[in-house]
């Protein structure tokens, strides 16, 4: 299997304060990988990182073996808020980066109907639910037609039954455009849920491997992992 995206930081400072020091991580193309750690051990800083957003950094991040210089459409974001724009529509706001308007009004029909927003082409950003907001902004994510999605807690401004809809609308959305993907979160219970691997940031990376998602919610051996993460945890 090849790497598609493969992330070695030095050292990342914020002034003389260092966040992260010797961190490497290598993402398999087609795989999810969940970014887990203590509040403020550098997850999101790490992940600006791998998008090419942050550039002010010891280390290399490589594309599909390509040195990345800079922000990329080969690799999409999608943050904890939707960040949409209030003034345009749905499919305004998820063609924003588009230069044919022709082609990208046929790509942002097909990516609404995936996301389940066919009915919202035409809508404003505040006659949206949070989910729905949500689902616009991972159709904007994949606009540009990534290879690599990253996302800081994309669902963590959501309620638990629409947090498991954008769960598994993430799985089905990866698979159909075979996407590798870095996600970091919180609940340890999504990262049990969505990934193939969960990497624990901690001063270092720490590994854990649940197997091929997604497993059943409540599996017995996803328990039995939690409780080795929860050990290892120094929360
Ligand atoms: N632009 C910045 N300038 C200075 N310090 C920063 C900046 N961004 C983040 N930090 C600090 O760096 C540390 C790591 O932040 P980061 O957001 O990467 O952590 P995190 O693991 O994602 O945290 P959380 O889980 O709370 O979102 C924190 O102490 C944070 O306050």
């Amino acid at each position: 299997m090849s790497i598609a995206l493969d992330i070695h930081v030095e050292e990342k400072r914020y002034g003389a304060r260092t966040i992260l020091r010797d961190v490497s991580l290598q993402l398999q193309q087609g795989e999810v990988v969940s970014l887990i750690g203590a509040s403020g051990c550098g997850k999101s800083s790490l992940l600006s990182i791998a998008s090419g957003l942050d550039r002010n950094f010891k280390g290399q991040i490589k594309l599909a073996g390509t040195p990345l210089t800079g922000a990329s459409g080969d690799i999409g974001f999608i943050f904890q808020e939707p960040r949409l724009f209030p003034w345009l529509t749905v499919a305004e706001n998820v063609a924003f980066d588009s230069n044919n308007a022709l082609a990208s009004q046929r790509l942002v029909t097909r990516l609404l109907a995936e996301v389940g927003l066919q009915d919202h082409a035409h809508a404003l950003p505040k006659q949206l639910s949070g989910g729905q907001a949500q689902r616009a902004a991972i159709a904007r994510g994949l606009f540009t037609q990534p290879r690599v999605l990253l996302l800081d807690e994309p669902f963590s401004a959501v309620d638990a039954f629409t947090r498991m809809k954008l769960q598994d609308l993430l799985l089905k959305v990866a698979y159909q455009h075979k996407l590798t993907v870095l996600l970091v979160t919180h609940d340890i219970d999504e990262a049990l849920y969505l990934s193939d691997r969960i990497v624990l940031l901690d001063g270092g990376l720490t590994e854990f491997h649940p197997g091929p998602a997604p497993r059943k919610r409540g599996d017995a051996e996803a328990a039995q992992l939690k409780a080795a993460i929860f050990d290892s945890l120094h929360v």
